[in-house]
């Protein structure tokens, strides 16, 4: 796709604020076991959304983040436990209410258009409990709203890739479902797009009201869009909280390395305080000689100067992004050359000695076993 293509994607979008407004639901994941092909895939998996809140499930491919949302939407029968949405039992052991009888928006990665409908009549289509003429107004109202107004005759496959992900989003809100489940539903979108879209998704979903579950395996992703962010590993919630919550205080080192690269020095804690060729890290709540990981982020985790304070050392490799350049920088002491991102400056050139200095608000201690 070119490149003002890209720009027309971004701006013709429907005016905020004209989605309809769901009833939003609440939803409530009660010890539920799955186990497929005799594997546990979800492990007394527990998670409560409140009505009209947004959490992204978040995990390494295979967490079980999938399985949690079919089960959400009545594709999952689940082995035990119990899934409640606004209170009422819609799976169990033995029992699983089918999808059009929970009250759920449904969105996939692949967006599961219909091809032989045309825009109009894949939207219209969930709404076949309401008379004709609502259900028509129903429908232009949420293609107005993804700004696919002009579009309706077509057919999916005349769409780009952008507007099929739009028709799918029209296509879960138009119903004005209590509960919207999102699966990867920007992972077929370039770049470039997905940040629109992305952003033009949020605004919509906040508009609506409804409780939304989105999955994900983009970090980014899930602590733009999460009103709370759940990480999943092995069919379990490793850590659940806002964004600033899980990116500042992850559970463990597990948890941290998914959220962002890091920078890792294996040491121990004497009086207090970890020692790195850095020179000390608080590490408070560690007795004397408690084996501990410093994690530095590679944004923010340390800054590298031509003069100054700090520890010596040489930039040994440059990689140039946009604006903001990603450094390698060996210290004596460490076995691998610390990663830095840092604004882009003319001075910073491979083999140039610095200093180095980290910013503890970035640095992160966690006990070994
Ligand atoms: N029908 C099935 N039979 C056997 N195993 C399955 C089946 N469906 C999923 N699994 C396994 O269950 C585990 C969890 O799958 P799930 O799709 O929920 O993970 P995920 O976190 O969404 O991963 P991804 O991001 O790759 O989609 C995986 O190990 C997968 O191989």
């Amino acid at each position: 796709m070119n490149a003002a293509l890209k720009a027309s994607e971004s701006q013709n979008w429907g005016p905020r604020g004209t989605a309809g407004v769901s009833f939003a639901a609440s939803l409530e994941f009660d010890s539920v076991e799955v186990e497929l092909g005799g594997r546990p895939v979800l492990d007394r998996f527990e998670l409560t959304l409140r009505p009209g809140e947004i959490v992204c499930l978040l995990g390494e491919s295979g967490s079980g983040k999938s399985t949690a949302l079919r089960v959400a939407a009545g594709i999952q029968p689940i082995q035990s436990g119990a899934l409640r949405i606004n209170g009422e039992l819609m799976s169990a052991a033995g029992l699983t209410t089918p999808p059009n009888r929970r009250g759920i928006g449904l969105m996939f990665q692949d967006y599961a258009l219909f091809p032989h409908l045309s825009v109009l009549k894949n939207v219209l289509f969930g709404l076949t409990n309401l008379g004709r003429a609502a259900a028509l107004e129903q429908a232009r109202a949420a293609l107005r709203r993804v700004g696919l107004a002009g579009r309706e005759n077509d057919y999916p496959h005349q769409l780009s890739g952008g507007q099929q992900q739009r028709l799918a989003l029209a296509r879960s809100v138009a119903p004005r479902p209590g509960l919207l489940l999102l699966d990867e539903p920007f992972s077929s979108l370039d770049a470039r797009l997905r940040e629109t879209v992305r952003d033009e998704t949020l605004a919509v979903l906040r508009e609506t009201n409804a409780t939304s579950l989105i999955v994900t395996h983009d970090p980014e992703e899930a602590m733009i869009m999460g009103d709370r962010v759940a990480l999943l590993r092995q069919g379990r919630i490793a850590q659940i909280g806002s964004a600033a919550e899980i990116y500042r205080r992850p559970v463990d080192l597990a948890a941290a390395r998914f959220l962002s690269p890091l920078g890792e020095i294996e040491t121990e804690v004497r009086s207090g305080a970890a020692s790195t060729p850095f020179g000390a890290v608080p590490a408070p709540g560690f007795v004397d000689g408690a084996p501990v990981t410093i994690a530095i982020r590679p944004v923010g985790g340390a800054e590298i100067r031509v003069a100054g304070q700090g520890t010596p050392g040489r930039i040994v490799a440059r990689r140039e992004a946009i604006g903001v350049d990603l450094f390698e920088v060996k210290v004596e002491g460490l076995e691998a050359p610390l990663a830095v991102r840092q604004s882009a400056n003319a001075g910073l050139v491979p083999g140039k000695d610095v200093f180095v200095s980290l910013n503890m608000e970035h640095v992160l201690v966690f006990g070994r076993d």
